[in-house]
């Protein structure tokens, strides 16, 4: 936790520094708060001056404002002098206690906020650059929650911990080494109740914070349990399912009020616990001490402790008391801060946990790579074998060619390892075995940047991000002018759509584009990559989730995307497939079959049975293979 913090308060450890400083300067000035009540009563009961190297000048200067009434022929200073000084003396400190916890709570507030906001930056684009394969395998409220909650950990324990920490320590040790010095047979007598008392604070505040963290986590579910029921809440009443989830929800909340009252009553016994140990305590240095302070002749022997009689005086058992009273506060402190260092210890070990992660770097290939930034599109899969399981491959030793220019649809059963051919293209993975090329070279051998540049990919729910409707075209190339991104939203079949908006290209785009229907998104999704203008593309299956009109749209949209460049499709429907130029047919992570629409389909083969089946609900036998043959066909027979 100490090498993480300082770590990553790099330029901020001179703050730190005099963040501690100043807390040395305020717990000294807190101690020394009960000594203008010593010397008051030690001037007025006992008739004793104060003791203080340095003062007597200032006493002097305060001695002329009174007279020697109520004072005996022993003593130096008027009484009102002395009071002054006292006064003068509890002001000061008063004042050091108050600038320094100003400049303390800010330096640690600053420092805090600084270091929060520095390590969600850090973190996220992180993240942000993390492998695919990472984010695949982990659970998106796991790593949001290190991103907000774990970091705040941490920030805690900066803001609040780091100062109250060290004051804590301080204040205890420097109270001890007071009393010690004021006198060491009645402090231990004064501190019988200490250790109890600490490790009931111990106990009680670990008891406390274990049922609070309970009741924490179970409010995480209820918060879980609630978003999921609210986003699938059109399933919930399609199925009448609303009691049901409201059995569940109440579930959850149940745990959350057992713990919540465990944490509740602990903390309900824990104070009156502590004021009854201070109480006993105090009644001790209360009865003893005013006995001693009395002036009794003999020493007090309390087995082997002897406290010399008249050892005491009434001033410096006031300051026993006062700081019987100041123990409890750093004790308990000290107590909840040993808990907040763990969580934020935990919490760091979380952070760090992602920060050794390593990154995609966008510029490092295996080898230095001299080609062009825009590359042709010349694809080609040669034995490629990989699997997300080590012990399972998905893909079997794949074979494919995709000339530049062409267009190639994948098809094939659910799981048959489409979308992950796909994903090896713009190395999302890398495969096992094998090699996958674009224009010669491996693309292991590519900065990722210059080969994922060159790649668009229409997935089949394509998300709007936060922005304005232009913002997310203008995602496809950052610095596009409005007649650019107008343009590609002409071709998108989008603009008008957008035009009808009351702002244009303006409106804003709610969470993920929720206020978009989906084939809209999916437009301007195709308006993102028209002006991404990348040589190669891949679509995967974008028109699944669309409506027959919607579908209409964005495949007369794809129409204009998908000229003259590499496209890979993944389409279901094997209808719409009558525009490529090339299919393949994926069974099992094996390349089944390969030819031309009609090819496939009068092979009778596992494509003619997938169409078989695919037509087997339909109203009429579709016959969708386009009269005139393919684009390559058509492109042959000219
Ligand atoms: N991230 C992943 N981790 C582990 N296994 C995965 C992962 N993604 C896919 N798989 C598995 O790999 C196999 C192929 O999945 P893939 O998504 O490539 O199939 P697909 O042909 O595209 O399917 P669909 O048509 O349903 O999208 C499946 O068995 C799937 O369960």
């Amino acid at each position: 936790m100490i090498r993480f913090l300082y770590r990553h308060l790099r330029g901020r450890r001179l703050l730190v520094c005099l963040a501690v400083a100043l807390t040395f300067v305020a717990v000294a000035s807190d101690v020394l708060a009960a000594f203008p009540f010593k010397i008051i009563l030690d001037k007025i009961v006992n008739h004793r001056d104060p003791d203080i190297p340095f003062t007597d000048w200032l006493i002097d200067y305060f001695d002329r404002f009174g007279n020697r009434g109520g004072t005996d022929a022993t003593e130096e200073h008027t009484q009102l002098g002395v009071l002054l000084f006292a006064g003068l003396m509890f002001l000061a400190l008063g004042l050091i206690s108050a600038v320094v916890a100003f400049v303390q709570l800010s330096v640690a507030a600053f420092v805090g906020q600084d270091l929060g906001a520095k390590l969600r930056k850090k973190l996220f684009a992180h993240i942000e650059h993390l492998p695919l394969d990472w984010h695949v395998r982990q659970q998106v409220g796991e790593v949001v929650q290190r991103v907000s909650g774990n970091i705040t950990d941490i920030e805690k324990l900066v803001t609040d911990g780091l100062v109250d920490l060290l004051s804590g320590v301080l204040t205890l040790a420097g109270i001890l080494t007071v009393m010690l010095v004021l006198n060491w047979q009645f402090t231990v007598l004064a501190m019988c109740m200490a250790p109890l008392l600490f490790v009931t604070v111990l106990l009680y505040t670990r008891w406390v914070k274990r049922a609070s963290k309970e009741a924490a986590r179970a409010a995480g579910h209820v918060a879980r349990v609630a978003s999921a029921s609210i986003t699938a809440i059109v399933e919930l009443k399609a199925f009448t399912l609303e009691r049901w989830a409201a059995r569940a929800f109440g579930g959850h909340v149940d745990r959350q009020r057992r713990f919540g009252l465990q944490a509740g009553r602990r903390q309900a016994e824990f104070n009156p616990l502590v004021i009854v140990f201070i109480t006993v305590s105090d009644v001790v240095i209360i009865t003893l001490g005013a006995w001693i302070a009395a002036g009794h002749e003999q020493g007090y022997t309390l087995g082997i402790l002897t406290i010399p009689a008249a050892s005491l005086t009434i001033g410096t058992l006031t300051v026993f008391l006062a700081y019987s009273k100041q123990l409890y506060q750093p004790m308990r402190d000290l107590s909840k801060l040993t808990l907040l260092a763990s969580t934020a210890a935990a919490a760091a070990g979380r952070i760090q946990e992602i920060l050794d992660q390593p990154r995609e770097d966008h510029r490092l290939a295996s080898r230095r790579y001299a080609g062009p930034p825009r590359i042709r599109g010349e694809i080609a899969y040669r034995g490629v074998v990989f699997g997300y399981d080590p012990h399972r491959p998905v893909l079997h030793g794949i074979d494919l060619h995709i000339r530049v220019g062409t267009r190639l649809a994948l098809v094939g059963l659910s799981g048959s390892g489409k979308t992950t051919l796909t994903r090896l293209l713009p190395r999302f993975y890398e495969s096992w075995q094998g090699s996958v090329t674009v224009d010669g070279v491996d693309v292991r051998d590519y900065p990722l940047g210059v080969l994922r540049d060159n790649i668009a990919i229409v997935p089949e729910d394509s998300i709007l991000f936060e922005g304005t409707v232009r913002d997310n075209i203008a995602i496809g190339r950052p610095g596009a002018t409005d007649d650019q991104v107008i343009t590609a939203a002409r071709q998108a079949h989008i603009h008008d759509t957008i035009t009808g908006l009351p702002g244009g290209y303006h409106s804003a785009v709610r969470e993920l584009g929720k206020n978009f229907s989906r084939g809209q998104r999916q437009r301007i999704a195709i308006a993102r990559a028209l002006l991404r203008d990348a040589p190669i593309l891949i679509l995967d299956e974008p028109t699944t989730n669309l409506d027959v009109e919607a579908e209409a749209e964005v495949l007369r949209a794809l129409e204009r995307l998908t000229r003259g460049r590499t496209v890979i499709v993944i389409s279901h429907r094997l209808s719409t497939l009558g525009q490529v130029d090339e299919i393949a047919v994926l069974q099992a992570g094996r390349i089944a079959e390969r030819g031309t629409y009609r090819q496939l389909q009068a092979q009778g083969g596992p494509f003619a049975r997938l169409l078989t089946e695919q037509n087997r609900y339909a109203a009429e036998p579709l016959t969708p293979a386009p009269a005139d043959g393919t684009p390559q066909e058509r492109k042959q027979q000219a």
